[in-house]
């Protein structure tokens, strides 16, 4: 079993080296991401959101990558939004991202002004539709307080594990919004139970682990945030352990599914495993459990 302590920072290449997150690489295929800005309890800011569209970008492209932690450092999981960019919505003014210099957007007349919010909003949900578009299965480990923002990053994800100490908010009706980058799209979907997301939704009530769990929201509860960790590094490497070809077809063909009908999904599972199905990977595996052999996978 892996720990957070054996794992290897990999932030001496430049590949993964970024202000607000931390990669580490753990054994076998396995990678650790890390929101690294303890000091704000992990608050999402306009780096952040780079960091994150680059980040799942180059470990979607890394042949070295088959699984992903995704964890928060220090006392909490994250506290959304930083108030800051709060402020900004508030105040209707944008960051420049070529100077970094701020503008007001209501110096625009209102067509422009709202194609402006649309392009800030589209690059926010780019910042977790990026977990969904990256083909390795992503693990959420959540502990302590996991607030707007934060219950919008671990819907894009596979898998969520969370600590007994955890807790959610869908805190974006509190702050006067509707929550616009991605629970309401896939929060219906992973719990199947349209009357509690709404009340969820519409209160911005919190909701504990128990409850989390009997929803469906997370499959699996820990002690504590070392314990969950290790569940959760536990349960990547055994996705690392299989064919990459198996579990990355896997995932685009649950993806799909969700989105589509079960005649398109079924069209589209036949037409990607017309070419997967001509894998090395096949006649590994096989060969495998007729010798009673682990299976040993090249790099995709
Ligand atoms: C990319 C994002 C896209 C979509 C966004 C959707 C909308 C939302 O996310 S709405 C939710 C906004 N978030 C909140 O309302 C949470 C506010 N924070 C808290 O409730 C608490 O801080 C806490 C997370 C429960 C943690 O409590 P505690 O452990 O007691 O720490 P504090 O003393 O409160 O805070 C320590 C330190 O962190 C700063 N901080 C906390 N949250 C944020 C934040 N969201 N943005 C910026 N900074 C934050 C807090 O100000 C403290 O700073 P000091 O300098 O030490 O005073």
């Amino acid at each position: 079993m892996c720990s957070a302590a054996a794992a290897t920072s990999v932030t001496k290449s430049n590949k993964y080296n970024y202000e607000t997150l931390k990669v580490s690489n753990l054994t076998n295929y396995v990678f650790l991401v890390e929101i690294n800005r303890p000091e704000s309890r992990n608050a999402m800011n306009v780096q952040f959101q780079e960091d994150m569209r680059a980040c799942f970008s180059e470990l979607n492209n890394d042949p070295d990558c088959r699984s992903v932690v995704l964890s928060g450092s220090g006392k909490h999981f994250s506290s959304g939004l930083h108030y800051f960019l709060g402020f900004l919505l508030i105040t209707h003014s944008c960051l420049d991202l070529s100077d970094l210099s701020f503008f007001s957007l209501n110096d625009l007349e209102p067509g422009r002004k709202s194609f402006a919010l649309g392009k800030m909003i589209r690059a926010f949900q780019e910042s977790f539709t990026v977990i969904e578009k990256c083909t390795k299965p992503v693990i959420s480990a959540v502990h302590g307080a996991c607030i707007g923002g934060g219950v919008d990053m671990v819907c894009a994800s596979d898998v969520r594990y969370c600590s007994m100490d955890a807790w959610f908010q869908i805190k974006e009706v509190d702050v006067g919004l509707a929550a616009d980058v991605g629970t309401l799209q896939r929060l219906p979907k992973i719990v199947g139970n349209e009357s509690l997301v709404r009340e969820l939704c519409f209160t911005g009530r919190k909701f504990l682990p128990d409850e989390a769990k009997e929803f469906g929201f997370v499959s699996k509860i820990f002690p504590d945030k070392e314990k969950l960790l290790a569940g959760a590094f536990e349960l990547a490497n055994v996705i690392a352990s299989k064919s990459p070809i198996a579990v990355q077809g896997t995932k685009l063909g649950l993806i799909y599914a969700r989105d589509h009908s079960v005649t398109d999904s079924l069209n589209q599972i036949a037409l990607l495993n017309q070419s997967l199905l001509q894998s090395e990977d096949l006649i590994k595996a096989a060969t495998a459990i007729l010798k009673k052999q682990k299976p040993v996978f090249s790099k995709l």
